[in-house]
């Protein structure tokens, strides 16, 4: 009698999508990894056999940016390990990038280890981690390549927002860009002016300004695009690859554009909500409803942001789609209530990102499954140095699937 291969799976009659091929064959899982690909195949003894007939098969999501269980602002994200992952493999989502966010001159080890603490016990879905660097300290360089080498992190986050909070001068972030180039890893970061931001935001205050539309007017898109430009020339000076997070405005995608032209290897990564709402949401009459769209950078003020960035990604000026996800609740929100500047910044997406991006990119033609592909899975396969193990349809990857209608 053969063996019996327990979790054994047959996906027959799909269409397999990767982002670079498109073709109708049978999909093989045995013990979590995908054995076979191709027409008429024979499903394992004792398989469990699913019909695809009409569908696609398509690498489950990759979310490289969220943030469950963030202790931000005062509170905390509620979205934890548990629900968040969970949330996420709702939406199609199998694998997450989370970070690691130390208080500025906590030890990056010792909050690696927090946040492996947090989410082993309680993640559904696969997960890696990106360490942020909140302030330079003498031991940062040593535990960078500790990390590197001895815990696997390839890549570490920069905030040039949230001053007096995670926010980096220049020369601290110029200092361990040169590191990440020593040790092959690659930088991220949330690109705003926080200084001038400050600035603009006790300004509001001053004047009157206290609910969620002083957000966005304290937020110029401007300041978006000169951080995005300083983060790109401090890249280019330390000779290390850059990775932009949630890249919600134009200007910024230009500069981005710019950089690249030059040769500069720059990633931009655009989020759900970007792609699926503008900054009329911070005017809405509702407090509760305008404070749940407090991100930052902001929604876009300008309401062809959402299409022109789809239009980036289809063409290949954007890489890669993220969510950001780091929920709040309306009663965590309203610590805002009297003060902008105190409404917990986050929002959802990391079980509708698919959907959005399907919706938007491929519903409205701009972008073919394949494309759908690269920019929810395999794209950051790549950039993180997963593939072909995830974000891949072949013998050998992960069955990291999703069948859809
Ligand atoms: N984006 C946001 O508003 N909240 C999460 C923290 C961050 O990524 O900046
Ligand atoms: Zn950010
Ligand atoms: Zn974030």
């Amino acid at each position: 009698m053969p063996a019996v291969t327990k979790g054994a799976l047959l996906i027959k009659g799909g269409r397999v999508v990767n982002d670079d091929s498109m073709f109708d064959a049978d999909v093989v899982v045995e013990n979590g990894i995908i054995t076979q690909v191709g027409k008429g195949l024979q499903a394992p003894s004792g398989a469990r056999v699913i019909d695809a007939t009409g569908k696609l098969i398509l690498p489950g999501g990759i979310d490289p940016h969220t943030h469950m269980q963030l202790p931000f602002m005062g509170t905390t994200a509620v979205d934890d390990f548990y629900e968040g992952t969970k949330a996420a493999l709702a939406g199609g989502t199998t694998m997450i990038i989370d970070f690691v966010i130390p208080q500025p001159g906590d030890s990056l080890l010792k909050a690696y280890e927090t946040w492996r603490g947090w989410a082993d016990p309680k993640v559904c879905c696969d997960y890696a981690l990106s360490v942020a660097i909140t302030k330079w300290t003498d031991k940062t360089a040593s535990e960078m390549a500790t990390l590197t080498n001895e815990k696997g992190i390839n890549s570490f986050k920069f905030f040039m927002a949230y001053k007096n909070v995670f926010m980096v001068r220049d020369d601290e972030m110029f200092r361990a860009f040169q590191e990440c180039r020593k040790l092959g890893a690659l930088a991220r970061v949330h690109a705003e002016n926080g200084d001038v931001i400050f600035e603009k935001q006790q300004s509001l205050l001053e004047l009157g300004v206290t609910g969620p539309e002083g957000h966005t007017q304290s937020r110029p898109e401007e300041l978006e695009a000169e951080a995005t430009n300083r983060a790109c020339v401090l890249a280019s000076q330390a000779n290390c690859p850059l990775y932009v997070v949630h890249v919600m405005s134009k200007g910024a995608a230009e500069k981005i554009a710019e950089h690249r032209q030059k040769g500069a290897i720059v990633f931009g990564e655009p989020i759900a909500a970007g792609l699926a709402t503008d900054g009329s949401n911070y005017f809405h009459t509702c407090w509760r409803h305008a404070a749940a769209h407090v991100l930052s950078p902001p929604l876009s003020h300008d309401p062809t942001t959402p299409g022109a960035l789809m239009d980036l990604l289809a063409s290949g000026q954007l890489h890669l789609t993220a969510t950001d996800n780091c929920t709040f609740k309306s009663e965590q929100k309203a610590m805002g209530k009297d003060d902008f500047t105190k409404i917990p910044n986050g929002v959802n997406g990391v079980e509708d990102r698919m959907s959005v991006v399907w919706e938007k990119g491929v519903h409205s033609g701009k972008l073919d499954p394949m494309r759908f592909v690269a920019i929810t899975s395999s794209t950051a396969a790549k950039i993180f140095n997963i593939y072909p193990q995830k974000g891949r349809i072949a013998v050998g990857s992960d069955a990291d699937l999703v069948v859809v209608e």
